[in-house]
């Protein structure tokens, strides 16, 4: 079946709808994209794979976009299911009576391009039947949100009534912000930015080198070949995981203790060290190493305002509602890169949300994400009945 909206404009050819690829959730609905304009290149070829939860209104007009994180992906609530990987992230986010409660709403996830959750990417077979790999062009933030009105299109949604998702996630709802005002009601980004800053591109050159140096990296060239860098990809994440937690609450949690069993005088391990030993090998069971290189790099090079002025001129000119929210320990995402967006915007304070556990707080603290989520979604609905006139 060949789709005819024509919203996706920067593209010539149709967006067809075509099976999900076997890396997929099987929930995944698929669609097939041609020529793909990316910011540096064109990719002849790209599958989206998303999922959905609702019913779509026959106005659309309540369809919200929930982006994932860097190693996240389309499944935001459910079971893991046969073969998958991964449980939801943000469990209790959807469903009837849950913030994104799907009486009335209808919500879309979808796989980002770059990744390795069916969506198009370095681990993906290119139009010549072999793994794209080290071929696979550069991808930023802006690419990923393009083949996502990609997706709006193919379910004939005109603009969403709400853009949300947390740290990778919230750079693409601040981008939806930027590229596509008109198609984008209200954001909620959470603890994220406008553009990467020079600590977040440092903390993650350590982690492509760690992977790009794993001699299995074969540069980018491993997919088929039976061998994987995961050492690379383990130390990658032992990087990650330390900046995604607070100090405080490794050294409340850890202290300087021994790994039960272990003596770090003999050689054994400290109990932190054994943690992100564990989180490493969690992260090599179930993500792809050319993919975290690939996000890595289009986090690094995100940045709402190249090309289009200053961050005021991009975000002072939003006529939707930008709700900024950040994780007072956040040392990644640090709470001035949500001041930054929300004062541009110039309408918001910041939502603050109170964690011990730094980044990974906004996938942590359920509870304080569930009441934000609620209250944003009802600020919205009475923005637009106000906007109608009604009530
Ligand atoms: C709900 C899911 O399945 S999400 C999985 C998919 N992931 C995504 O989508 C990306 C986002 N998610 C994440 O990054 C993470 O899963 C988070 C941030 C949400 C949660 O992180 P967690 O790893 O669950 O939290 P936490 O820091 O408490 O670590 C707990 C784990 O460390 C282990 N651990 C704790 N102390 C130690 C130690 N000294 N030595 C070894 N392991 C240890 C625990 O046994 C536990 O293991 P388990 O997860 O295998 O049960
Ligand atoms: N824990 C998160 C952090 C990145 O924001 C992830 O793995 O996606």
């Amino acid at each position: 079946m060949t789709v005819t909206h024509s919203r996706w404009a920067t593209s010539a050819s149709p967006v067809e709808w075509c099976a999900p690829p076997p890396d997929a959730n099987p929930a995944c609905r698929a669609i097939r994209l041609r020529d793909v304009p990316l910011e540096t290149g064109v990719l002849p070829e790209v599958v989206v794979t998303f999922q959905t939860w609702g019913r779509l209104a026959p106005d659309a007009g309540n369809a919200v976009l929930v982006e994932h994180a860097l190693t996240g992906d389309s499944h935001v609530v459910g079971d893991a299911g046969p073969g998958q990987p991964t449980a939801g992230w943000w469990p209790g986010l959807i469903g009837p009576g849950e913030p994104l409660d799907t009486r009335s709403l209808f919500v879309v996830a979808v796989n980002v391009l770059g990744g390795c959750r069916g969506t198009t990417g370095p681990g993906s077979i290119a139009p010549d039947g072999r793994h794209w790999g080290s071929r696979f062009p550069h991808t930023t933030i802006r690419d990923q949100v393009l083949v996502e009105a990609a997706v709006a299109d193919a379910l004939g949604i005109d603009a969403w009534l709400l853009v949300l998702g947390g740290s990778m996630g919230g750079m693409r709802a601040v981008e939806w912000v930027a590229g596509y005002p008109d198609r984008t009601d209200a954001a909620l980004v959470i603890a994220s930015t406008a553009r990467a800053c020079a600590d977040q591109i440092a903390w993650g050159q350590a982690q492509t080198l760690a992977i790009t140096g794993d001699p299995a990296y074969a540069g980018g060239d491993y997919y088929g070949t039976g061998r994987t860098p995961a050492t690379g990809l383990g130390l990658a994440r032992r990087i990650a995981h330390a900046t995604y937690r607070s100090a405080a609450e490794l050294n409340g949690r850890f202290g300087s203790e021994p790994q039960l069993g272990e003596d770090p005088l003999e050689g054994g391990r400290f109990a932190v060290e054994s943690y992100l030993d564990h989180q490493a090998g969690k992260l090599v069971a179930r993500f792809d190493a050319g993919a975290y290189v690939q996000l890595t790099r289009a986090m690094a090079t995100h940045d709402v305002t190249r090309g289009r002025g200053t961050l005021s001129d991009v975000l002072g000119s939003y006529r939707g509602l930008l709700r900024v929210a950040a994780v007072d320990s956040d040392r990644l995402f640090p709470v001035p890169l949500s001041e930054e967006m929300a004062a541009a915007y110039g309408d918001e304070p910041v939502r603050l949300m109170r964690s011990d556990h730094g980044h990974d707080g906004f996938l942590v603290e359920t509870d304080q994400v569930r009441a934000l989520v609620r209250e944003t979604v009802a600020d919205i609905w009475a923005r637009r009945h106000r906007r109608l006139g009604v009530g």
